[in-house]
C-alpha cells in the first residue's frame, strides 16, 4: 500500500472548504452541468448542497471528493490547494482529508460490522498501528451509533438503517476533516429517515466534524443544516440559513421550493426607498417588504409572495376581512389534513393555496373571503 502522501490538518482559523469558481463540463461538452460555484464551509458546520434532480448537487460533491475533475475552478481544504484547474493541481481522492457516506451506504458483505468499522483504521489515509487501539476506537463509535452489540454480525445481517449507521462509523473512524453525505438516506422509509436524520445531526455535533451533505429533501435540509445552497441548473441561487431561507427567499425559484408559496405575478408598482414595495396584482394591492436589490422607482415585473400559512380563509362577512380589506374568493379545494386544513381558493384568474388549523369549515363552492397581511407577504424581484 503507498504511503501517505499529503498531511492535512486543518488550522483553527481557516475555513474546512472554500470552493471558488467551480465548473464541470462533462466529455468535454460545451455544456455546463454546474458553473459559477462558489462557497465556504467554516469548520464544524453542517453544509447541505440542495436542490431538484439533475440540478448538479452530486457532480458538485465530487469534484470536492476528487472522483470527478472540474473544468475550472480551485477548492481549498483547510488551507491547502487540492485543487486547481489552472495550475493542474489535482489530489487524489485517498490523499484528500475527506471520508464519504455513499446513498448505497457502501458496506462490505465480506466483512463483520467491526472489521468494517475497523477498515479505514488499517487500510486508510490516518493509519492506527495498535490492533488493540484499532478494537478499543472502532468498539467507542459502534457504541456510540448503537452498533456494539452486532460487532461480530456479518454487515449484510443489518437492517436498512443499521447499515446506514455502520457506514457513517466506518466514516468518522477515517478522522476526516470534512465528512461528505451523498443523500444517505434515500434508500430508508419516510418514518426512519425522519429519526435518523436527528440521530445524523446529533453525530455530528457530537463528533464536531465539518459536514457537506447532499439532498432533494427540502424537510432534511433545513432540518439538519447550518447552512443550505439552494442549487438550479447547475447555479447557485441562495446561500442562507435555513429560517433565512424560509423566511426571506431571494428568489422565486427559492420561495417555492423551500416550502411551498403563493406567486401572485405583479401588473405594475413602485418600489420606495425604505425598501417597501406598493405592487398592484390581479388580485389586489399589497404592500410589501422586499429582499431582492430593489433600486427605488416604477416595477413592472416580479411576483408578491405569500406563504400558504400565511393567507387565512374567512367567512365573506367576517369583521377581520371587512377591516382589513380581505378578497372575495371561490373555494376549489378543502382537505382536513389531521393537525391542519388546505384550501385552495380562485381569485383574479389565480389559485391560492391557504394552510390553516382546523377544523375544516367551507367546500368547494363556497364564497370567502381571502386575507394576506402586509407583514406576511414579500416581494420577489424574479
Ligand atoms: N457522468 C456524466 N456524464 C454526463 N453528464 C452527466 C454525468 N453525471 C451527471 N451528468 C449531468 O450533469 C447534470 C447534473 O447531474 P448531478 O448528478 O450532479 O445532479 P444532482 O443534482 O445530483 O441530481 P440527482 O438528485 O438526480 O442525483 C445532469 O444534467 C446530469 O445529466
Amino acid at each position: 500500500m503507498a504511503a501517505v502522501a499529503h498531511e492535512f490538518t486543518v488550522p483553527a482559523d481557516r475555513e474546512a472548504v472554500v470552493v471558488t469558481d467551480l465548473a464541470k463540463a462533462y466529455g468535454g461538452s460545451d455544456a455546463f452541468a454546474i458553473e459559477d460555484i462558489t462557497f465556504e464551509v467554516p469548520q464544524g458546520q453542517f453544509l447541505t448542497l440542495l436542490g431538484p434532480s439533475g440540478c448538479g448537487k452530486t457532480t458538485t460533491l465530487r469534484c470536492i471528493a476528487g472522483l470527478e475533475r472540474a473544468t475550472r475552478g480551485r477548492i481549498e481544504m483547510g488551507g491547502d490547494v487540492v485543487f486547481d484547474a489552472s495550475s493542474k493541481r489535482d489530489v487524489k481522492t485517498e490523499d484528500r482529508p475527506i471520508a464519504m457516506v455513499p446513498q448505497s451506504y457502501g458496506i462490505w458483505p465480506h466483512m463483520t460490522v467491526l472489521e468494517n468499522a475497523a477498515f479505514p483504521m488499517k487500510y486508510g489515509r490516518k493509519r492506527v498501528k495498535e490492533k488493540g487501539d484499532i478494537r478499543t476506537r472502532a468498539m467507542n463509535v459502534l457504541e456510540q451509533v448503537g452498533l456494539a452489540d452486532f460487532a461480530d454480525r456479518w454487515s449484510t445481517r443489518l437492517s436498512g438503517g443499521q447499515q446506514q449507521r455502520l457506514a457513517l462509523a466506518r466514516a468518522l473512524l477515517c478522522d476526516p476533516d470534512v465528512l461528505l453525505l451523498d443523500e444517505p438516506l434515500s434508500n430508508l422509509d419516510a418514518k426512519l429517515r425522519v429519526r435518523l436524520r436527528g440521530e445524523l445531526r446529533q453525530f455530528q455535533q457530537q463528533f464536531g466534524v465539518t459536514s457537506l451533505y447532499v439532498t432533494h429533501d427540502q424537510a432534511e435540509a433545513l432540518a439538519m443544516s447550518d447552512t443550505v445552497i439552494v442549487m438550479n441548473q447547475g447555479k447557485v441561487e441562495q446561500i442562507d440559513s435555513p429560517e433565512a431561507l424560509y423566511n426571506s427567499p431571494r428568489t422565486s425559484f427559492v420561495a417555492d421550493f423551500i416550502g411551498s408559496a403563493n406567486l401572485i405575478p405583479i401588473e405594475e408598482g413602485t418600489a420606495e426607498a425604505s425598501g417597501v414595495v406598493v405592487a398592484k396584482t390581479s388580485v389586489g394591492q399589497f404592500r410589501c417588504e422586499t429582499v431582492s436589490t430593489t433600486t427605488p422607482g416604477e416595477l413592472t415585473s416580479g411576483f408578491v409572495c405569500a406563504r400558504p400559512e400565511n393567507v387565512m380563509v374567512l367567512p365573506v362577512h367576517d369583521e377581520r376581512a371587512l377591516a382589513e380589506g380581505g378578497i372575495h374568493a371561490k373555494v376549489t379545494a378543502a382537505e382536513f389534513l389531521g393537525d391542519r386544513v388546505a384550501i385552495d381558493v380562485a381569485v383574479g384568474g389565480l389559485t391560492l393555496s391557504s394552510s390553516m388549523p382546523g377544523p375544516l369549515r367551507v367546500q368547494p363552492g363556497d364564497e370567502v373571503a381571502v386575507l394576506i397581511r402586509p407583514g406576511d407577504c414579500l416581494y420577489l424581484d424574479r
